[in-house]
């Protein structure tokens, strides 16, 4: 994290969908000073004017004072897109007046965020986070942080977002940012059977029988990936190598990588960002994740069968809003 001296001076920044992430961001650099204002709806919106923004959890406890509205009603000198990448055309036409040559940093999972938003913009100023922070925000007003761990920032204004976030909390500069985007697709193999089962992250990874299928998908992901022409960068303790031996190797080995990032998330129950969305009544990302492999392999000329069906299977959980037995997941792989 920056020093005193290394500051950059107070901005306007404006974090479109304060929830776990972009609330996380927004309550951080407030209480760094700088002049936040957020964009939310609903109870959010209204505990927000209320309470303030509330922080816990893994990057201490903090109210951020911040401005809350529907939509911006002024220009910033930079903005923070955080909504689910399936709100990213709604949240960008609300806003657009005053996003039109704004740096924009764009913090969701799967891949390309940040291209698509500078389409929708119609310029280039645009930056991509991958975040490996674990945050719940299932409390209006509150975000809660279960592991504050790094968060990946890349892209055309990757610099700027990086000076300005690691102010105040752990950043990691990447030159690849699609590398990056895949190799956080692989990791987010991991959110979609807990979405399924209803079980927090660690849970289903300490499953032998769910493990075996999350490390199904993963080789899904990996290979694709690497079929692609994809150069997975290192992210956390997954290096490249690890990546091809994911791939290829057995099941023994190849389980490794669950259960190193089990071991990275900590001991605090971790839903993951799929299952919130469940629990919430909301849209899932699943089509951006799980879905992004199998059209991925289907570019490819390849087929990606365990994550089709787990795609299925969140969409039925979406639908009944009632979760699956683990043993529907089960026989997947
Ligand atoms: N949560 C986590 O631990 C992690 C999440 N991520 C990724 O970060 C991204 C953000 O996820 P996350 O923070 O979990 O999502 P959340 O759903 O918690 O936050 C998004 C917020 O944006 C709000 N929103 C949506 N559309 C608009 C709009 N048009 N105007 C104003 N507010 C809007 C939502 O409100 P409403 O609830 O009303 O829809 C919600 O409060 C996702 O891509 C996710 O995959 C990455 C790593 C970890
Ligand atoms: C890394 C992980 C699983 C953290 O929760 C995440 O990216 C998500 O929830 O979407």
């Amino acid at each position: 994290m920056a020093s005193e001296a290394e500051r950059a001076p107070r901005q306007r920044v404006a974090v479109i969908g304060a929830g776990a992430i972009g609330g996380t961001m927004a309550a951080l650099l407030q209480a760094a000073g700088h002049d936040v204002t957020v964009t939310a709806r609903g109870a959010n919106l209204e505990a927000m004017r209320e309470h303030g923004l509330r922080l816990r959890g893994g990057f201490g406890t903090h109210t951020a004072a911040v401005t809350a509205l529907e939509r911006l009603e002024e220009v910033p000198d930079v903005a923070i897109l955080a909504v689910k990448a399936t709100g990213t055309a709604d949240a960008l036409e609300a806003n657009r007046g005053q996003l039109a040559d704004v740096p924009l940093l764009v913090a969701q999972n799967g891949l390309y965020g940040e291209r698509t938003a500078g389409r929708l913009l119609g310029h280039e100023r645009v930056a991509g986070a991958l975040s490996l922070i674990a945050a719940n925000s299932l409390e209006p007003g509150v975000v809660t942080v279960t592991a504050a761990n790094p968060t990946i920032v890349g892209g055309a204004e990757g610099e700027r977002f990086a000076a300005l976030l690691g102010e105040v909390m752990p950043i990691e500069r990447t030159a690849d940012l699609e590398g990056s985007q895949w190799t956080k697709l692989l990791i987010n193999m991991v959110n979609a059977i807990p979405a399924i089962v209803g079980h927090p992250v660690q849970d289903v990874i300490g499953d032998p029988g769910l493990r075996r299928v999350m490390v199904a998908s993963m080789r899904e992901c990996a290979r694709v990936g690497l079929a692609s022409g994809v150069r997975f960068q290192p992210m956390q303790r997954l290096s490249p190598l690890l990546v091809r031996l994911l791939a290829w190797a057995p099941h023994r080995v190849a389980q490794q990588v669950p259960l190193r990032i089990r071991a990275r998330m900590g001991e605090v129950p971790n839903l993951g960002s799929t299952q919130q969305s469940i629990r919430r009544g909301q849209p899932t990302e699943v089509d951006m994740i799980n879905g992004a492999v199998v059209e991925a392999a289907a570019r490819a000329g390849r087929e990606a069968p365990v994550n089709a069906a787990l795609v299925e299977l969140v969409h039925e959980v979406e639908r009944s809003g009632r979760f699956l037995p683990a043993s529907v997941v089960r026989q997947l792989a």
